[in-house]
């Protein structure tokens, strides 16, 4: 048997729709894994309830498939569904390391992101690798379609996940079809400004990156109470905001030491808006990794 971590994850950072990822130190799925001569799938943790546990409409049943590596799979977790944070992305990236090395199957991190794709393929109706890119491979991530640059990071965060369930589908049709000229000018600016922040660590240059006018202002209208703890975090010291991939959950990079206010801030603007909401103080991460079992 197997038992592979793979973390939590914020899509897009703003400027980096469908493109940019980072993982973080927390939260996290954990996958068990052992031969079987067919895939079975159990879930519990986090959400479990929502989540299905027939192979062809969990994101693992088309990591197995690609594979061809069937096995007894129980998911522990620890991201709840619809959140924001990468859950699904998370199980596939497990399944994805863990299946290849059960099986001996030698690819690499890089492609096993495609492979852990196709799981995410199975929810979101189309392949977006910004989740399982740095599900994967840990840290800053840019995903095109000619393949995943990464960046190792070292930045401190906080998400803050507020009890309201945004599907990545209905998040997605709310996304304007086109953007004018002096708006793609803006985001390819911030977006480069977050790429040479990601390179120094550097929260202030990172911070000013996530500003993003197209996708974000239209998303925020399903999350109630963004604007507000948009604002608060950002007086408590955030140096940007933005949401964390479709939401709901919301993304701060914060500078040393402002964590916890930041968070606190985020929290109380949830409630000022009758929302309840938790707050984890995190960081920039690693990818999954096998765990001794
Ligand atoms: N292993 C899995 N983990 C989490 N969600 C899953 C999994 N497999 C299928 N799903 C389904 O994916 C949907 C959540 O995906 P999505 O809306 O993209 O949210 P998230 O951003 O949290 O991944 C839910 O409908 C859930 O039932
Ligand atoms: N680029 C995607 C990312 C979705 O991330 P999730 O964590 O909400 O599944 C999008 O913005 O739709």
């Amino acid at each position: 048997m197997l038992t592979v971590r793979a973390p939590a994850t914020s899509a897009n950072l703003g400027s980096g729709y469908d493109v940019f990822g980072i993982a973080l130190s927390g939260p996290a799925d954990v996958l068990r894994v052992e031969k079987a001569p067919r895939t079975t799938l159990s879930v519990t943790g986090a959400g479990s309830q929502y989540i299905p546990e027939d192979p062809a409409q969990n994101t693992v049943g088309a990591v197995v498939d690609a594979l061809d590596a069937p096995a007894r799979i129980r998911i522990d977790k620890g991201i709840r569904p619809a959140s924001g944070l990468g859950s699904s992305a998370a199980s596939a990236a497990a399944a994805a390391l863990a299946l290849n090395e059960l099986y001996d199957r030698g690819y690499s991190r890089e492609e096993l992101v495609s492979i852990a794709a196709k799981g995410e393929a199975v929810v979101a109706g189309e392949a977006h690798d910004d989740n399982v890119a740095p599900a994967l491979l840990g840290g800053f991530t840019v995903a095109t379609p000619d393949g995943v640059t990464h960046v190792p990071a070292d930045l401190q965060l906080v998400v803050c996940l507020p009890d309201i369930v945004v599907s990545t589908s209905d998040a997605r049709a709310v996304v304007p079809d086109g953007v004018r000229l002096d708006e793609m000018v803006e985001t390819v600016g911030n977006a480069a400004t977050l790429t040479a922040g990601m390179e120094r660590d550097d929260p202030y240059l990172v911070g000013r990156g996530m500003r993003e006018s197209v996708v974000t202002p239209s998303r925020a209208k399903l999350i109630d109470g963004y604007g507000h703890v948009h604002d608060r975090a950002l007086e408590a010291g955030a140096t940007g905001v933005t949401i964390s991939g479709a939401g709901p959950a919301v993304l701060a990079v914060c500078p040393e030491g402002f964590k916890r206010r930041v968070a606190a801030a985020m929290v109380e603007g949830f409630d000022d808006r009758g929302v309840e909401a938790r707050a984890f103080q995190t960081t920039v991460g690693e990818g999954a990794r096998l765990l001794d079992t």
